[in-house]
C-alpha cells in the first residue's frame, strides 16, 4: 500500500528541474503535496453543504406541509372544522344508533322488523333532554327515511345529525383469514349529498373492521382498509360532511393487552399514512372513532382500568397526528359499567398530563377525547325497553329506557373530563339525570317550518311521545 508520504517523495523524486533559472517565465504551480490536503478540505466542505442543502430541504418540507408531514397542501375546511368543535363538546358525546339491521337484530329479543327498529329508535331520539349530553347521533339510513320529524326536532334541539355511509363488509381473500373490506364507496358522493341536503347530516360515519390473530390484521387488510377509510373521508368533506374514520380493532380473540396495542398501532399508523398520502383529507376536520385498547375477550386476564387508559394513551400517542382535532371511542362489546370506567380512568390520565405538562410550561396533549358507544350506551335501555310486558305497560318501559339512557349519557360525559368515581352507576338509578320536559322545535313553535316542523310539533309533548314511542315489542312489530 502507498501511503500519502510515499506517494509526495516519489512524484518529487520524478519531478524536473523547475529552478528560476530554468524556468523563469512559468506560473508557480502548486506544491504536489499539498492537493490530497485540499481535496480532503474540498471534500469536508462538500459534506458540509450537503447538510446545509439536506436540512434546508427537510425544514421546508415540513414548513410546507404543516408540520405534519403531509404531501401537497391539504385543503382547510373552516365550517367543517366548526362543526368538528361542536362534536367534541367537553359535557357531551355522539350517540351511536346506526346499527345495521342485521347487527340491531342480533340484539332485539322481539321480532326484527322494520317497524320495531324505528320505535326503539324512536324511544332513543325522543328522550327528554337528550341533547344535554349529545352532541350528535350516527344514524342508519332507514331512520332518515322512518323518523323525519323526531330528527327535525333533534336538530332543532341542537343535536347533530350523523349518517353511515359504509354498507357493511365482505370477505377479504383469504377467506380464512377472517378479514374484511367495507362497502360503499360506490355512489358515495351522491349518497353525502342526499343526506346534506334532504335530510340535513352534517356528519357521517365509515366503519372498517379488523381481528387480531396471528397472522391479523395483515399488511393488506391494512393497507386496503385504510386506502377505503380515507377516499371515504375526503368524499365526504369534499362533499360537505365530517368524515368519522372507524377503523374497529375487534376485542374478539384471547389476545393480550400488548398484542391488542401492537395491532392497534399498525392500523391506525396504516390510515393515517393513507390520509397523508392523499394529501386531499383535512385531518382538523375529520374525527378518529377507535377501540380503547383492551385485552380479547376471551383472554385469561383482564386489564384492570389504569392499564387500558396507559396503554390507550400510548398507541395515540404514537400512532394519530397531532393535527387530528378529536378521537371518540366505541364500546367494541364492553359492558356499560367497563367502558364508562375505561373511559374514566383514560380522562383521568389526560387531565394528570395535561397538568405536568402544564406545569413544565408545556401544550396540552393533543386531541379532545369523548365517546361514540352504541352497546354501552344503550344496552340496559334496550333491556327495559324489551321489558314491557303488555301495550299498557309500554309508556313506562319507553320513560324507563330513556331514563337509563340519560343516566349513561350523564355518566360518560363526566368520565371523559376525569370526573366522576370508578364504579359510579353500576347499579341502577346510580346517576339520575333530571328529566327535562321536552321543548317544541323553534320553527313549529313560531308556526312556520313547513310540513316537517308541523309534524314535529304534533310529536313533541311528552305524553305523545310516550304513547307514540309505545314501541314495545308488540306496538312495534309489523
Ligand atoms: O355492524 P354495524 O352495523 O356496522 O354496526 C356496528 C356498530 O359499531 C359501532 O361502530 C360501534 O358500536 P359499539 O359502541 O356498540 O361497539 C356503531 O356505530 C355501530 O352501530
Amino acid at each position: 500500500m502507498v501511503d500519502g508520504k510515499e506517494a509526495s517523495s516519489e512524484s518529487a523524486a520524478k519531478r524536473p528541474d523547475v529552478s528560476p533559472a530554468s524556468a523563469p517565465a512559468r506560473p508557480a504551480t502548486p506544491k504536489p503535496d499539498a492537493q490530497p490536503r485540499r481535496k480532503a478540505k474540498d471534500s469536508g466542505g462538500h459534506i458540509i453543504t450537503a447538510l446545509f442543502v439536506i436540512a434546508a430541504v427537510i425544514a421546508g418540507y415540513w414548513l410546507h406541509t404543516g408540520g405534519h408531514g403531509r404531501l401537497g397542501r391539504a385543503p382547510v375546511h373552516h365550517s367543517l372544522r366548526e362543526v368538528v368543535k361542536e362534536l367534541l363538546h367537553p359535557d357531551k358525546g355522539i350517540l351511536a344508533a346506526d346499527e345495521s339491521p342485521s347487527t340491531l337484530g342480533k340484539k332485539l329479543k322481539v321480532p326484527n322488523k322494520p317497524a320495531t327498529r324505528r320505535e326503539w329508535r324512536r324511544t332513543l331520539l325522543t328522550a327528554p333532554g337528550l341533547e344535554q349530553h349529545t352532541s350528535g347521533v350516527i344514524l342508519h339510513e332507514e331512520t332518515f327515511a322512518a323518523l323525519g320529524p323526531e330528527l327535525a326536532e333533534l336538530r332543532a334541539r341542537g343535536v347533530a345529525l350523523g349518517i353511515k355511509l359504509d354498507t357493511g363488509t365482505k370477505p377479504l381473500p383469504p377467506a380464512k383469514a377472517g378479514e374484511t373490506i367495507t362497502l360503499g364507496l360506490d355512489g358515495l358522493e351522491a349518497r353525502c349529498a342526499e343526506f346534506r341536503d334532504k335530510h340535513g347530516a352534517t356528519f357521517a360515519k365509515w366503519r372498517s373492521v379488523f381481528r387480531v390473530g396471528k397472522h391479523t390484521p395483515s399488511a393488506g387488510a391494512v393497507r386496503r382498509n385504510s386506502a377505503d377509510l380515507a377516499a371515504f373521508a375526503a368524499a365526504a368533506q369534499k362533499c360537505g360532511l365530517v368524515p368519522i374514520v372507524e377503523p374497529e380493532v375487534l376485542a374478539e380473540g384471547d389476545h393480550d393487552i400488548q398484542r391488542a396495542a401492537g395491532a392497534a398501532a399498525r392500523v391506525l399508523k396504516g390510515l393515517f399514512r393513507a390520509l397523508q398520502q392523499r394529501g386531499d383529507v383535512d385531518l382538523q376536520a375529520l374525527l378518529l372513532k377507535a377501540a380503547l385498547v383492551t385485552p380479547g375477550r376471551t383472554a385469561p386476564q383482564q386489564a384492570p382500568p389504569a392499564e387500558v387508559a396507559t396503554a390507550t394513551l400510548r398507541v395515540l400517542l404514537s400512532s394519530v397526528p397531532k393535527a387530528v382535532a378529536g378521537i371518540v371511542f366505541l364500546s367494541g362489546g364492553q359492558s356499560e359499567a367497563a367502558a364508562t370506567a375505561n373511559l374514566l380512568a383514560l380522562g383521568r390520565l389526560v387531565k394528570a398530563r395535561n397538568a405536568a405538562r402544564a406545569k413544565a410550561e408545556k401544550p396540552p396533549l393533543p386531541w379532545a377525547l369523548s365517546f361514540s358507544f352504541g352497546r354501552a350506551l344503550t344496552d340496559s335501555a334496550l333491556a327495559a325497553w324489551q321489558a314491557a310486558g303488555s301495550r299498557d305497560a309500554q309508556p313506562q318501559a319507553v320513560a324507563k329506557a330513556q331514563d337509563l339512557l340519560l343516566e349513561r349519557l350523564t355518566l360518560n360525559a363526566m368520565a371523559q373530563r376525569g370526573e366522576g368515581a370508578p364504579g359510579q352507576g353500576e347499579g341502577e338509578g346510580a346517576a339520575k339525570p333530571k328529566r327535562k320536559k321536552a321543548k317544541k322545535p323553534k320553527k313549529a313553535q313560531q308556526g312556520g317550518g313547513g310540513v316537517e316542523a308541523e309534524r314535529a310539533a304534533g310529536e313533541s309533548g311528552a305524553a305523545e311521545k310516550a304513547r307514540d314511542g309505545a314501541a314495545g315489542a308488540e306496538a312495534g312489530a309489523q
